[in-house]
């Protein structure tokens, strides 16, 4: 098993350190356009190796891709972070140039890759990977669900005093600060529903900070945040390489899947050694179905915004 990590900033750093750790994989490489940095960072995760006791192989590459050759899965994390103040949206200009470079660069050395966009903003970066590939739509999976979900289950831990382990929480639409749905209807602690333990006004609260989770900790750090994107983003990558089929909610192309069409928008998928396998439905209430119907109309709007640049 080869697997390339696109960008060796905060989160492709911490993507490939999870990934390490776990042994996904044989063959670890690390690709930057900044001269040195992937090669530094890969050697001073090597240096790990012996503390924590795993065999992958890392090596850094400044912009060779020759050196990503027959990856089985690719995670692109290169594009600009944003920085207090600013919507991922913002990010479209630079980052759109980038992850079209990236991908095309990617599919020339490993034709059968499965894709993971991480770079923002991620709905709009995973469909654009969609079109500049041409490639399956189960081979681009879109990260931002995994993420979102384990902030809310944060979120339900620290008002309900539990172990975040203990509860299972699905954050579904768009990887934005207005887009995405936190799914408190159908969030359990060991399956008793949060909604019997939580007065409404915790409820919307822990709704809402979700929502900013991403905002709130760019505030506090002064760029966006990396563990838990990095761990998440390791987390798919773990589905596929052991075929887990784990349900990780997912940004997908949509073929009127939740009433609607050419879009990618996150959604639960069964993910496993062919990439997304399956969406399943969730039978969302009218309310939520108009929730997700406008994060999709401003998804789209994003992604119109594509053949202007
Ligand atoms: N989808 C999600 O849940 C999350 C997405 N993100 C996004 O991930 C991206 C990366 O964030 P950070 O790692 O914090 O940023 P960073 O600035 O620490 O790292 C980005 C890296 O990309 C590299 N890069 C730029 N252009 C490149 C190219 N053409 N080829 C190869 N490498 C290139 C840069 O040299 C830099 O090292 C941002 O767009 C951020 O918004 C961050 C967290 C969560
Ligand atoms: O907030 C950001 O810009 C980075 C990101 O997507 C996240 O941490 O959720």
């Amino acid at each position: 098993m080869k697997i390339t990590v696109v960008g060796a900033g905060a989160v492709g750093a911490t993507t490939a350190d999870n990934i390490a750790r776990k042994e996904l994989c044989e063959e670890l490489v690390l690709l930057d356009i900044k001269e040195g940095i992937a090669e530094g960072k890969a050697q001073d995760m090597t240096q790990t190796a012996a503390l924590l006791g795993f065999d992958t192989r890392i090596t850094g590459s400044t912009n060779d891709y020759a050196k990503t050759a027959g990856s089985d899965v690719v995670v692109i994390t290169s594009g600009l972070p944003r920085k207090p103040g600013m919507t991922r949206e913002e990010l479209i200009g630079v980052n759109a140039g980038i992850v079209k470079g990236v991908a095309e660069n990617i599919l020339r050395y490993s034709p059968d890759a499965i894709i993971i966009v991480v770079s923002n903003p991620m709905d709009t970066m995973t469909y654009l990977a969609l079109q500049s590939t041409g490639l399956p739509k189960n081979r681009i999976i879109g990260m931002g669900g995994a993420l979102d979900s384990a902030r809310f289950k944060y979120q339900l831990s620290q008002h309900l005093g539990a172990s975040p382990a203990d509860l299972n929480a699905t954050v579904i639409g768009g990887h934005g600060d207005t887009t995405m749905i936190p799914l408190i209807r159908y969030a359990t602690w060991n399956s008793i529903p949060v909604t019997e333990l939580l007065s409404a006004e915790a409820q919307q609260q822990i709704v809402a900070d979700t929502m900013v989770g991403g905002a709130t900790l760019t505030k506090l750090i002064g760029t966006s945040a990396w563990y838990a994107p990095g761990a998440a983003a390791a987390s798919v990558v773990e589905s596929i390489v052991r075929d887990e089929k784990k349900l990780i909610p997912s940004c997908v192309l949509l073929e009127g899947e939740y009433g609607q069409k050419d879009i990618c928008l996150g959604v639960p998928v069964v993910i496993g050694k062919s990439g997304w396998e399956k969406i399943i439905d969730y039978k969302l209430n009218a309310e939520e179905q108009a929730l997700f119907n406008k994060s999709a109309d401003a998804v789209r709007s994003m992604n119109d915004v594509l053949k202007t640049l």
